[in-house]
């Protein structure tokens, strides 16, 4: 009889070939893990030079724009430039006129920045337009002002304020002599819904363009930018004067807008820039904002649509300073004019350089009710109303401004009573839109039928 196979030997010997399968796949498994470990490693040093090569000013730590989704569609700054681009800007910003200024006006497709752009360019003055063309109120608008000041020799370029890149570029190209800065979030009420985009523009935004004229224009600009009257918040002793406090905003737009004071302070006392604030009060007129309660509620009256009218705790009706758009280039014109040189280059200042603030106000507040009544009149249309109490949204019950700083300096007189002003308001708004008003008087006695949107510039050549 065979023996029986000694069993145990042959396990140990299985055990141990099983234990030397174990070690060489681990082995194997330790080397190809180190293998794509590396390729993971070169891919991702790979991928991050590619993207420092795209995109140098995310690197850099610049703030994406205000609202980024549009951000994404627009060129970044390494999009512009060339011979052909650079040929363009300089034809836009040279001016026409012996001594003419060379301006850069950001926020250019805006309202106050076409009128503005339009009556700097009729005078002989250089403009080159700035706007990011962002979807806060329909940017349709906006293109439409952009082709409007396109057909008048200015170029609008699509870039946001905080691009510092480009504003450098900028620079480099036009020794501009002044920059009207007027790109802001405007809407005291939107702030409560998107407060971060107040941020981006009003404080992020003007520290960059504040910045790059201060440390890399060469010659410094002469700054005048857009400042508001909602600045003055719960103060109570009217007219509102520029001595007046302004330490009690009532929204975050109006802290905004103080912080925008204050960082003018330092960067006018550090680097010597010469830097105009202008506190606007409740501009409207042709070509104007869509947000704004004239606007949309010419728009509500028109369709039936009912209306909400605020009225304050003791029951009286909101009242505003409203002024029209031609008064306010009127006034920016002034300051621009009367701005004095900055002082500083690269960053130092030489000396004591100009810093100031003014009211822009009409001197005669109105009833938001009145301003209805004189609509309805217009439009040959009455209004739904439903009338609130104000609710907390940062809104005050009233503005009025005391305009003798603006008077004195640079002889700034509004003109333009409500009447008159909406007036022409709604003679552009029915030929822009195209509406049929049923009894307008836009032009006059009778109806008035819009043509749409080729609307012709007359209003806004009045600017
Ligand atoms: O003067 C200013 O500093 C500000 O003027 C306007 O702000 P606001 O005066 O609030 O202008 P609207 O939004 O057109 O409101 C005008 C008036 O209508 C009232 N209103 C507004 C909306 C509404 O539905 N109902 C209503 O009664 C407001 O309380 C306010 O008294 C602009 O929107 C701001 O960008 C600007 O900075």
């Amino acid at each position: 009889m065979a023996p029986p196979p000694d069993n145990s030997k042959t396990t140990k010997l299985e055990r141990y070939n099983s234990y030397l399968r174990r070690v060489n796949s681990t082995k194997l498994l330790a080397a190809s893990s180190n293998i794509l470990f590396r390729a993971t490693l070169l891919t991702a040093v790979v991928l991050i030079l590619l993207f420092t090569l795209h995109y140098p000013p995310l690197l850099a730590g610049h703030h994406p724009p205000a609202h980024s989704h549009r951000s994404l569609l627009s060129p970044s700054s390494s999009s512009y430039g060339g011979a052909a681009w650079e040929r363009e800007v300089r034809r836009s910003a040279t001016p026409h006129r012996p001594g003419g200024l060379f301006v850069l006006v950001t926020g250019a497709a805006g309202f106050v920045g076409t009128h503005c752009s339009l009556a700097l360019k009729k005078r002989g003055d250089g403009v080159l337009g700035l706007d990011n063309f962002n979807s806060y109120y329909d940017p349709s608008l906006k293109r439409s002002r952009q082709n409007l000041l396109s057909r008048h020799g200015i170029l609008v370029i699509d870039a946001d304020i905080n691009d510092s890149n480009l504003l450098i570029k900028l620079f480099d190209v036009v020794p501009f002599s002044h920059v009207l800065h007027l790109a802001a979030q405007a809407g005291v009420r939107y702030a409560m819904r998107n407060p971060q985009s107040y941020v981006a523009s009003n404080v992020a935004g003007l520290v960059s363009l504040f910045e790059v004229a201060a440390k890399h224009a060469d010659p410094q600009p002469a700054i005048v930018w857009a400042s508001s009257s909602s600045v003055y918040g719960l103060n109570t002793a009217v007219p509102f004067s520029e001595l007046h406090r302004t330490d009690r905003p009532a929204s975050l737009y109006a802290a905004t807008k103080k912080a925008g004071e204050a960082i003018a302070h330092t960067y006018n006392h550090i680097y010597g820039l010469s830097i105009t604030g202008l506190r606007f009060f409740t501009v409207y007129g042709p070509w104007g904002r869509p947000d704004m309660a004239y606007f949309f509620f010419t728009k509500s009256i028109l369709s039936g649509k009912a209306i909400t009218l605020f009225k304050t705790h003791d029951g009286v009706g909101v009242r505003r300073d409203f002024t029209y758009i031609d008064d306010v280039v009127q006034g920016c014109l002034g300051a621009l004019d009367t701005a004095g040189k900055s002082t500083g280059s690269g960053g130092k200042k030489r000396g004591p350089a100009q810093l100031r603030v003014y009211n822009l106000g009409n001197k005669s507040p109105v009833p938001v009710s009145k301003m209805v009544a004189i609509l309805e009149e217009l439009l040959g249309k009455k209004a739904k109303k439903n009338v609130v109490t104000m609710p907390m949204n940062g809104d005050v019950p009233y503005t009025h401004a005391n305009v003798s700083s603006a008077e004195k300096d640079f002889g700034y007189r509004p003109t333009t009573d409500l009447a008159t002003g909406l007036r022409r308001f709604v003679k552009w708004y029915v030929e822009y839109y195209g509406v049929v008003a049923p009894h307008a008087k836009g032009k006059g006695k009778g109806s008035v039928g819009g043509k749409g949107r080729d609307v012709d510039t007359a209003s806004v050549a009045s600017a």
